[in-house]
C-alpha cells in the first residue's frame, strides 16, 4: 500500500534530521520529545511551509510539486497558539475555514462538541484562551473534513491540547478518533506522555533533532527509550488495566 505521506531523509539545517518515517491513512501520529527537539520544525515541513533537505511525497507527488491552494484542500495544519492580532466574529472565522460557503450541518455539530454554541457571535479576540484554541481547532477539521471536502487526508497539529481543560481535551479526543476511522491521518506534536500513551497509534520520540525511536506506542514509550530522550528514568505501571508512566520526583 502507498503511504499517504512518506518521509525520507528529511532535514532542516542543524536543527532537524535526517529524518525517515510514514504515515498512513487513519493513523494517529504522536510527535513527543522534550522542548527544543524539533517537532515544531518537522510538523512545518511536513505542511509544506518550509524548506530543507530530503523528500517529502505526499499522496504520490512532491511536497514541493503542490500548489499552496491545492495543499490546502488535502491538509489542514494547527500551528502553536497565538492569539489573534485581529477582530472578526467567531462565525465568520470558521465560514473562512469550511470548503462550503453556508454555515453547514457539521459546522454546527463541531461547534456544539467543542462547547462554542454559546461563542458564535463573539469578536475572536475576546475569547479565553481555550477557546480560542477551540476555534482554531474547530477551523482546522472543517477545512479537511470527509462529509465537507472529498480531498481532505491529512490533519497536522501543533500540540493542539495546549490550554484545553480536561473535558474539552476528551471532546477534541473523540473528534480525532472519528477522523481517524474515517481515513484522516492526524500527526500532532503532545507534551503529555500519558495521553500519547493511551491515544497515539504510533508515537515518533524526538531528541535534539533525531528521530530516536518510532512504532507502537508501547515499545517507543518505554522507560529506556524515555531515559534517552528526557535523561529521567520513568517507571511504567499498569493501572485498572491501563499502561501509565510515572516520572521520577
Ligand atoms: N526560526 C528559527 N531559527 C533558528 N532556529 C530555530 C527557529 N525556530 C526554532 N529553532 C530551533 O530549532 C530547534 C527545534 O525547535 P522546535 O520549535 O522545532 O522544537 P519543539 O520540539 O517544537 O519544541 P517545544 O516542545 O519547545 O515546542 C530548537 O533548538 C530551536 O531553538
Amino acid at each position: 500500500m502507498m503511504s499517504l505521506l512518506q518521509l525520507s531523509n528529511v532535514a532542516v539545517a542543524e536543527r532537524l534530521g535526517p529524518i525517515s518515517a510514514t504515515v498512513q491513512p487513519g493513523e494517529l501520529v504522536h510527535l513527543v520529545g522534550p522542548n527544543g527537539a524539533g517537532k515544531s520544525t518537522l510538523l512545518t515541513r511536513a505542511a509544506g511551509l518550509s524548506a530543507g533537505a530530503g523528500q517529502i511525497i505526499f499522496e504520490g507527488r512532491d511536497l514541493s510539486d503542490w500548489q499552496p491552494t491545492q495543499l490546502a484542500h488535502n491538509r489542514a495544519y494547527l500551528s502553536q497558539q497565538q492569539m489573534p492580532p485581529f477582530s472578526m466574529p467567531v462565525w465568520h472565522y470558521l465560514q473562512l475555514h469550511q470548503p462550503v460557503s453556508h454555515t453547514d450541518s457539521v459546522m454546527l455539530k463541531l461547534v456544539d462538541d467543542l462547547g462554542l454554541a454559546d461563542k458564535l457571535s463573539r469578536g475572536v479576540n475576546q475569547l479565553s484562551g481555550g477557546e480560542w484554541q477551540r476555534v482554531r481547532l474547530a477551523a482546522v477539521v472543517l477545512q479537511i473534513h470527509p462529509e465537507l471536502n472529498p480531498h481532505g487526508r491529512l490533519l497536522l497539529l501543533d500540540e493542539p491540547m495546549n490550554s484545553l481543560d480536561v473535558a474539552q481535551q476528551t471532546a477534541l479526543d473523540r473528534i480525532l478518533v472519528a477522523l481517524c476511522e474515517a481515513g484522516i491521518a492526524v500527526v500532532m506534536s503532545s507534551h503529555d506522555l500519558n495521553h500519547s500513551l493511551r491515544h497515539a497509534h504510533t508515537v515518533w520520540l524526538l531528541r535534539a533533532g533525531k528521530m530516536i525511536a518510532q512504532g507502537s506506542r508501547d515499545e517507543v514509550l518505554s522507560p529506556q527509550h524515555l531515559a534517552t530522550a528526557y535523561n529521567m528514568h520513568f517507571r511504567r505501571l499498569q493501572i485498572e488495566g491501563h499502561s501509565m508512566l510515572i516520572a521520577p520526583l
